[in-house]
């Protein structure tokens, strides 16, 4: 496994958002994670990659605890994440975007920027292979140029997904990366994803598109209020007794599309 969870719980005053859940996103596979509306899905996002510490309970990537590393730290290591409303740069293109994520791996600083030191020179020049290099990766290279509020949703999200790919991670955490595009677009971006794993990098998302899931998932864990209720393949999760009733129970439903 690449990375696992032990026991880890978030609260929020009186509200356990993430209770006590233990999980392990298998490498170099598709994981999922689903669960209804306010299962916990975003924050088990937040605290394995560090947006949030957890209250109690270990995260472990690659055997070492990242338990409590900020978020800059844990992306050093590897792991890249991308969010449920896009934080793009709307009125900037999306090379520039790619190129800004990127920086979060180069050395340089103030003192080269000012005296525009070779070593400046290199990186920005490796930046920007890079950014032509995940463009490609996400088939937007005929979009470098063009500015992010002019793209489609589905354009969208494939800068997201090259935002993330640009750090070069090993493991990437995608938060909803079909939410708001047609079931055409859907189909790409699972593709996209299946291309992922194809070059070695481990995937896990969150998702409410059941029959997406179903189709690339291997791994799925089911949260409901907070809690791991199922965890398997997805024919294990569409027979679970308990799974079948947190979706059809109350109010909550996932979106079926
Ligand atoms: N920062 C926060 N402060 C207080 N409560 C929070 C915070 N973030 C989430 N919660 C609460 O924790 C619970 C889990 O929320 P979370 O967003 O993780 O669920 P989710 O499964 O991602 O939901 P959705 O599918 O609707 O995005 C919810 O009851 C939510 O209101």
């Amino acid at each position: 496994m690449l990375l696992e969870t032990v026991n880890l719980t978030k609260k929020f005053g009186g509200l356990t958002a993430v209770d006590d859940v233990s999980f392990s996103v298998e490498k170099g596979k598709i994981n999922a994670i689903i669960g209804p509306n306010g299962a916990g899905k975003s924050t088990f996002f937040n605290l394995v990659s560090g947006y949030y510490p957890p209250t109690s309970g270990q995260v472990f990537f690659k055997g070492e605890e990242i338990t409590r590393l900020p978020s800059n730290k844990i992306a050093r290591l590897g792991i890249a994440r991308t969010f449920q409303t896009t934080n793009l740069f709307e009125r900037a293109t999306v090379l520039d975007n790619i190129i800004v994520g990127n920086r979060l791996r180069t050395q340089s600083n103030l003192w080269d920027a000012i005296l525009r030191t070779p070593r400046l020179k290199r990186e920005e020049q490796k930046c920007l292979d890079k950014a032509y290099e995940v463009l490609d990766f996400v088939n937007l290279t005929n979009h470098a140029h063009s500015v992010v509020e002019n793209l489609t949703q589905e354009e969208k999200k494939r800068v997201a997904f090259a935002l993330a790919l640009a750090t070069e991670p090993e493991l990437v955490f995608l938060d909803e990366p079909a939410a708001g595009v047609n079931p055409d677009e859907t189909e790409g971006l699972a593709e996209l994803m299946k291309k992922m794993v194809d070059h070695g990098i481990t995937v896990c998302l969150i998702e409410h598109k059941m029959q997406m899931i179903m189709s690339i998932a291997e791994n799925i864990m089911v949260l409901n209020f907070g809690k791991k209720i199922a965890e398997g393949t997805p024919e294990d999760i569409m027979n679970d007794e308990e799974v079948i009733k947190a979706y059809l129970g109350g109010e909550r439903h996932a979106e079926v599309k």
